[in-house]
Parts: structure tokens; C-alpha cells; sequence
């Protein structure tokens, strides 16, 4: 029986039990073989070559968005509108998989906005194509999946449902658990003060380390996780990635229907054709990327606003001096800042560690 197939006849069985307190430690234990089978499934073949070998894009510019949907959802249209393709006429042809990066420029950054591939349906049983549609995903600081807001809202589930199968965890934090593991000792499990666990018991810790050989580990609790969460922290693979869910063609929908799929979580509303809310959009990817811009300028002169860098939020001087120059870390004597970092309405002198506020102004002294 093909690991497919497995997989299918392990679901099956989850269907079939009845879910209650004597079932429990069976249903996760079927639920970790599940996941573990699946990652047989995804895991690259040996002799495939150099990981990522083939498909891969080089990651250019300041983040990477991909963008998933089905056919005629408006991809092309929306990456037309949104980034330079022209410039970028050069489609990459991977062995199986082509993939039009489009760069959107925005705030001063560079967003490298991945089409993928219409269907990525069948990418959890590990199907070619499937497979490397994923490997390009899981490299992306966002998702994007785009709906066709006239159509019946069943595509986002089946994406979802994709995507989860494949290690990719939308709009979730990483759980808070750590696993140590150790040559003898046996399972020792703690917890943080004060903190009970609702969803998951020592037991079920126990059985699914056990089925998965791991009779030696340290298990450090400091969150009240689930099942799923636990086998997700001992797979340890897991991509947890923000996403968003863009509507597109809400020209042709009512005020109603428009309304609702505003409402939910993490989604905005768009009409590419109509050009409706396009920037908002663009705002609110700039946010959920976490990316901030951060200005230098030179001793006497004034900044050079026209040229920004782009760092993450939580970026320290360290990361602004690495993407002036790779060897300015080395050299660097202190900086000063200015801006809603600065304690002062001046100036702030400062060292390596300091974190950068959005739109601060840098100035870096070198030894
Ligand atoms: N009403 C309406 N139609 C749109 C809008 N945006 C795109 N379309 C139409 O939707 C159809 C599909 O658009 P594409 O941009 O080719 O969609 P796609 O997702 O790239 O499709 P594939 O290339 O098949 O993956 C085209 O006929 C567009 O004219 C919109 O905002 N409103």
C-alpha cells in the first residue's frame, strides 16, 4: 500500500471512532502517524539533487509574498495592476513549475509577489507539482490566497485544508513548547507556573513521544496547546506564516455579501477591474508583513529620505548596519537616532542592540 493510500485508510479510521474519553489516546496516536506519514510524503526525494535545486526562486527585494488561488480568480490581473512585471519580463521556468514573480514597490520596499500555479489541489499527496508549489510557499513571509468573491466560499477551505496538510500554519504563532531531547532520563515533562492544561494530558504527551521513538526528552510546556499543536512541535517542520484572504470581483456583488466577507478575519475586498480598495490593501500587507523603513544619514548632511532601508519590526542598529554594508557591524563605533525610538526629541547615542522605531533616521560612527 502506497503512503497515500495510508494516510487515507488512518483519516478513515479517525472518521470511525467515536470520539470520547477510551478513545482519546488512540485518536491522537492515529493523528500522529497521520502527520508523520505526511511528512514522509512531502519530504524531497534523495537523489532530486541540491535542496531547492530547480525551482526555487532567488528571494529578491525586501519580503516575499505568495499568492495562491484558483484559476480566474484574478491573479494575473491583480499582479499587472500591483508590480512591475514588465520589468521583470523574464518568466522563471522551473522543471515544472512556472512562476511569475512580480515586484511591487511600496513605502521604498521591494515586495516579491509570487504567482503560483492555479492548483495547488493534490500538493498534500505529494504530487509534483504539488510539492514544489509548497517548497516555494513555505519560503514566502505572507500568503496570499485569493477568492473569487462571486463565487460560493468553498475554494478558501480547500486551500486551507491544502496548506495545513503541507506543514503550513496560517495566522498561527508557534506553539511554546520546547523538546530537548537527551541520551537517558526518560520523558520528563514541566510546565510553567500556573499553567493547566485544557486540551492535552501527560498521557497523550507520553504515548505520541512514544510513537514516535522519542523515549528521552525534556518537554518544556508554556502554553495551554492542543493535540495537533503538540505533534506539530515534535514534527518540528511547521511554517507558521501570516496570511490573508483578498476577495476579488466585489464590482459584481451586493452591498450585503460585500459586507460580510469584509468582516471576517485577516480578509480584505477588492476589484481589481474597478480598482477598489487597492491601496488599502497594499497597507495592509505592508502591516502584516511587520516590515518597517529606517532612513541614514550622513554626518552634516540631511537624511536621505529618498532611499530607505527596510527592516523587520524588532530590528536592532546590528540589522540596519548589516543592509548598508555586510562588514559596517564590525566597524561600527556607535550610532545615533533619531525618531520614536529616540528617548530624547533629539538625538539618541546608541549601540548594536538598539531597536529601530518605523521611519527613525540613523546616523552610524565607525571606528
Ligand atoms: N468583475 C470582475 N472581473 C474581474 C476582476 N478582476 C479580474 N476579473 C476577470 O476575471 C477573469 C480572470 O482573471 P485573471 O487575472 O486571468 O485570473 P487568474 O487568477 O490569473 O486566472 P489563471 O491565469 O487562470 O490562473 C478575467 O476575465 C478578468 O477580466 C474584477 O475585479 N471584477
Amino acid at each position: 500500500m502506497g503512503v497515500v493510500e495510508k494516510i487515507k485508510e488512518l483519516e478513515d479510521e479517525v472518521a470511525r471512532t467515536q470520539k470520547n474519553k477510551a478513545t482519546e489516546y488512540h485518536l491522537g496516536q492515529l493523528r500522529a502517524k497521520i502527520a508523520k506519514l505526511r511528512h514522509e510524503l512531502l519530504e524531497p526525494q534523495k537523489k532530486s539533487g541540491k535542496p531547492g535545486e530547480g525551482f526555487d526562486v532567488m528571494k529578491s527585494g525586501d519580503a516575499r509574498v505568495a499568492l495562491i488561488g484558483f484559476p480566474s480568480v484574478g491573479k494575473s490581473s491583480f499582479l499587472s495592476k500591483v508590480t512591475d512585471t514588465k520589468s521583470e519580463a523574464a518568466a522563471y521556468e522551473f522543471t515544472t513549475l512556472t512562476c511569475q514573480p512580480g515586484v511591487l514597490e511600496y513605502e521604498g520596499a521591494k515586495i516579491q509577489i509570487l504567482d503560483l500555479p492555479g492548483i495547488i489541489e493534490g500538493a498534500s499527496e505529494g504530487k509534483g507539482r504539488g510539492r514544489q508549489v509548497v517548497a516555494v510557499a513555505k519560503t514566502a513571509d505572507m500568503i496570499i490566497i485569493m477568492l473569487d468573491a462571486t463565487k460560493p466560499d468553498t475554494h478558501r477551505a480547500l486551500l486551507e485544508k491544502e496548506l495545513e496538510a503541507v506543514g503550513i500554519r496560517l495566522n498561527k504563532t508557534k506553539p511554546d513548547v520546547v523538546l530537548r531531547k537527551k541520551n537517558t532520563g526518560g520523558i520528563v515533562i514541566t510546565k510553567a507556573m500556573g499553567l493547566t492544561l485544557t486540551k492535552i494530558d501527560e498521557k497523550m504527551i507520553r504515548s505520541i513521544l512514544q510513537g514516535y521513538k522519542m523515549h528521552n526528552v525534556d518537554v518544556m510546556l508554556r502554553e495551554d496547546i492542543s493535540v495537533d499543536e503538540f505533534i506539530d512541535v515534535v514534527l518540528g517542520n511547521r511554517n507558521y506564516v501570516p496570511c490573508l484572504y483578498v476577495y476579488n470581483k466585489i464590482d459584481s456583488i451586493s452591498m450585503e455579501q460585500m459586507d460580510k466577507l469584509a468582516r471576517q478575519p485577516n480578509s480584505v475586498v477588492i476589484s481589481v477591474e474597478r480598482d477598489l480598495n487597492i491601496d488599502y490593501l497594499k497597507d495592509v500587507m505592508w502591516d502584516k508583513l511587520g516590515i518597517n523603513r529606517v532612513y541614514t544619514k550622513k554626518r552634516g548632511e540631511r537624511p536621505d529620505l529618498s532611499d530607505p532601508l527596510v527592516v523587520r519590526k524588532g530590528a536592532t542598529i546590528e540589522h540596519v548596519c548589516h543592509q548598508v554594508h555586510r562588514a559596517l557591524a564590525d566597524k561600527f563605533k556607535y550610532a545615533l537616532v533619531y525618531g520614536k525610538s529616540s528617548k530624547f526629541p533629539t538625538s539618541q547615542k546608541v549601540g548594536l542592540n538598539h531597536v529601530v522605531a518605523a521611519d527613525d533616521v540613523v546616523s552610524i560612527f565607525t571606528k
